[in-house]
């Protein structure tokens, strides 16, 4: 604690020092350093923080009217050069004095290392989308401050706080006077930053990079407070007569995003329903550090008012796309429970969602046909056609993942999301369709196999793969976790079943005869793996391997199993199958063993082992195998 000479009066002189937690004073360094040809963006961020706590004022005023936006609310920019001092103020939800420690001195966000890394790898013109991405936004400030000021004074609160701070190690809070709720953000500017300091430049950074904020911002010259940006509303605009350079800033304005919109969907609705959409699919998944929310972030506005970004418009497994729908059916005061129960917004959120899906059935299918002609995009909204970036697969490998969720949670949209699908596959390189799978599938093939894993090249050499290859049968290849799940759930596609190949074996007709001479070995190991098997089979697919894990046919497979445990969730489903060789030499070697009453029980769990390694399972017991393996090995050297 030291005595503060500044502290106004009426409120107790006492200023608490406290230090910054040690990643945001990294934060800091980072974004003063990195950043510096980039400053201008400071601006951005503080206009974009104060619009956004004026927005989230007005929603929750709409519940608390203690909370309430006063009527002519927004922000106001006050540049002085005599005090060579720049002021944001906003009539938003301003901060109690803990959220202004937490949210300007000790929260750092999880991304802080990689934006370092990021920063340094990044081209110059890059880096200034990168402080929005990465969430380092009143950091900013210090690019072009030596030293920054925040009054605030929370809605519903009287008392005010102020937070200050040059940068270094330390910010002081002490308490402060604000008449009104809302926060001013004071920046006493460097000596090298005079720029900033003129109405003119600051008027052209609002118009670059703000001006579709709905939220007024003011510009005060002269003494006079004017309007600096025009509101426009980016998605009210026709779309004739909007540019592919401001689609672009405004889908980075709409968050952390510092690619290209992969596609653009700009759309008016009129009639029974009354709304304006602006959705994006991002080319690539945002950073994200730590699992993300699953829900969907499109903005709900009713007549240009931003009302909230928690209206799921669009379905968790649509969670990629962003942007705004903007509607007239609404009141401005809509509560909350009025978003989850009015029937105008289920029409809007089944209306968006079928624009999304046709738009990437479309873009699917136009990348279908590319393979055979190359065509024009076919995309009345895409401003031009880039074939790297238009591409579906590049959706697909960013997306696709989180669309498949939609197959296992929404029986609505299963037809819908099946011609978006795409696989690896047993025979075919790149991606394929189901469609493209149907159409090659052999004469006296019933259904479509799949095969679910860890990794494509584990899948690709799997032992149980040699009975489909032995009849040409080709099998898709998955590996998100997700696709243990879906396939049973979504059952056929065009009327073919889907089929888990390790489960499908019986379909190749592969159920041989148990002969004679195995029976002994067969009744043996089935007698010594009772624990751990339902049976002991001869199959006569294998020609490589001497063993084979296979699924009971009904339940969970070995994969799921796996999945289910680490979820730590009840494996269920049957015991495995273990399927014999009876061509290799060690099984013939074993079944002679067997037939003269020999022991065989060692070399029967050793099989097991080798046939759980083989699926990317540990043996059951990894000390007994290592001896067992140790021992074959041995054994080996005298009697090979
Ligand atoms: N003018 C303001 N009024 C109220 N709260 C604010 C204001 N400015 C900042 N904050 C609070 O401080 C937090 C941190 O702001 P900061 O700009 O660093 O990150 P952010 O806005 O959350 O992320 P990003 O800028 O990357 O979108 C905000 O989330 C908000 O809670």
């Amino acid at each position: 604690m030291e005595q503060d000479q500044t502290a106004p009066t009426g409120a107790p002189a006492t200023t608490e020092t406290k230090e910054f937690s040690a990643e945001v004073g990294r934060l800091l360094d980072l974004v003063v350093n990195a950043l510096y040809s980039e400053r201008e963006i400071f601006l951005r961020e503080l206009v974009a923080n104060a619009a956004d706590a004026v927005d989230r004022r007005r929603f929750l005023g709409l519940t608390d009217p203690a909370l309430a936006l006063p009527a002519d609310a927004g922000v106001i920019i006050t540049p002085d050069k005599n005090a060579r001092q720049i002021t944001i103020s906003d009539d938003g939800l301003g901060m109690t004095r803990d959220e202004l420690v937490a949210n300007l001195g000790t929260i750092a966000r999880s991304g802080t290392r990689a934006f370092g890394e990021t920063v340094q790898d990044a081209k110059p013109e890059e880096r200034p989308s990168l402080i929005g991405q990465f969430g380092v936004g009143f950091y900013s400030a210090f690019m072009v401050s030596e030293r920054v000021e925040v009054i605030s004074r929370r809605a519903g609160s009287d008392e005010a706080w102020s937070w200050r701070s040059a940068g270094r190690g330390s910010f002081d809070v002490s308490p402060a006077e604000r008449a009104t709720p809302g926060t001013d953000i004071i920046l006493h500017i460097k000596a090298d930053a005079d720029e900033f300091l003129e109405p003119m430049r600051l008027q052209t950074i609002i118009r670059k990079w703000a001006d579709h904020i709905s939220v007024p911002i003011k510009l005060v010259r002269d003494g006079k407070a004017e309007a600096a940006n025009e509101g426009t509303a980016l998605w009210r605009k026709p779309k004739a007569e909007v540019t592919p350079a401001e689609y672009e800033d405004f889908y980075r304005h709409l968050g952390h995003f510092f690619d290209k919109p992969w596609a653009t969907l700009h759309w008016r609705a009129e009639g029974a329903l009354e709304y304006s959409a602006l959705l994006f699919v991002p080319e690539q998944p945002p950073f994200d550090p730590v699992e993300g929310e699953r829900t969907s972030k499109v903005r709900l506005h009713v007549r240009r008012m931003f009302i909230t970004d928690e209206a799921e418009l669009l379905p968790p497994w649509l969670r990629f796309v962003q942007g705004v729908v903007d509607t007239e059916d609404l009141p401005l005061n809509v509560s909350r429970e009025m978003l989850q129960t009015t029937p105008v917004m289920a029409r809007i959120r089944k209306a968006v969602q079928n624009r999304v899906l046709t738009e990437l059935k479309s873009k699917a299918k136009a990348e279908a046909k590319a393979e055979t002609a190359p065509i024009a995009a076919e995309d009345e909204d895409a401003p031009a056609a880039d074939p790297v970036t238009d591409g579906y697969i590049r959706f697909w490998e960013s997306f696709g993942t989180i669309l498949k969720e939609g197959l296992w949670e929404d029986a609505g949209a299963r037809a819908d999301i099946a011609p978006l699908l795409r696989f690896h596959s047993s025979t075919e390189d790149g991606w394929t369709s189901l469609a493209d799978y149907v159409a090659r599938m052999k004469p006296d093939q019933t259904a479509i196999y799949f095969l679910a894993g860890e990794t494509i090249e584990q899948l690709r050499h799997a032992p149980v793969l040699e009975g489909y290859r032995a009849r040409g049968f080709e099998v898709l290849l998955m590996t998100d976790s997700i696709d243990a799940f879906w396939p049973e759930r979504m059952g056929s596609f065009e009327d073919k079943p889907l089929r888990n190949a390790r489960q499908a074996l019986a379909d190749l007709g592969d159920a041989a005869e148990v002969p004679e001479a195995l029976k002994p070995l067969i009744d043996a190991m089935t007698a010594a793996l009772a624990d751990e098997i339902a049976e002991v089979q001869p199959a006569a697919h294998l020609s490589e391997s001497p063993v084979m894990l296979v699924s009971g046919t009904e339940g969970a497979d070995l994969h799921m199993q796996k999945l289910l445990r680490r979820a730590g969730r009840p494996a269920w489903g049957g015991k495995p199958h273990l399927t014999i060789n009876p061509r290799h030499p060690w099984i013939e070697a074993l079944a002679a063993l067997a037939a003269k009453g020999e022991p065989v029980e060692d070399e029967a769990r050793l099989l097991l082992d080798l046939a759980r390694v083989q699926e990317g399972e540990g043996p059951v017991d990894p000390s007994a195998f290592i001896r067992r393996v140790v021992g074959a090995i041995t054994a080996g050297r005298t009697t090979r």
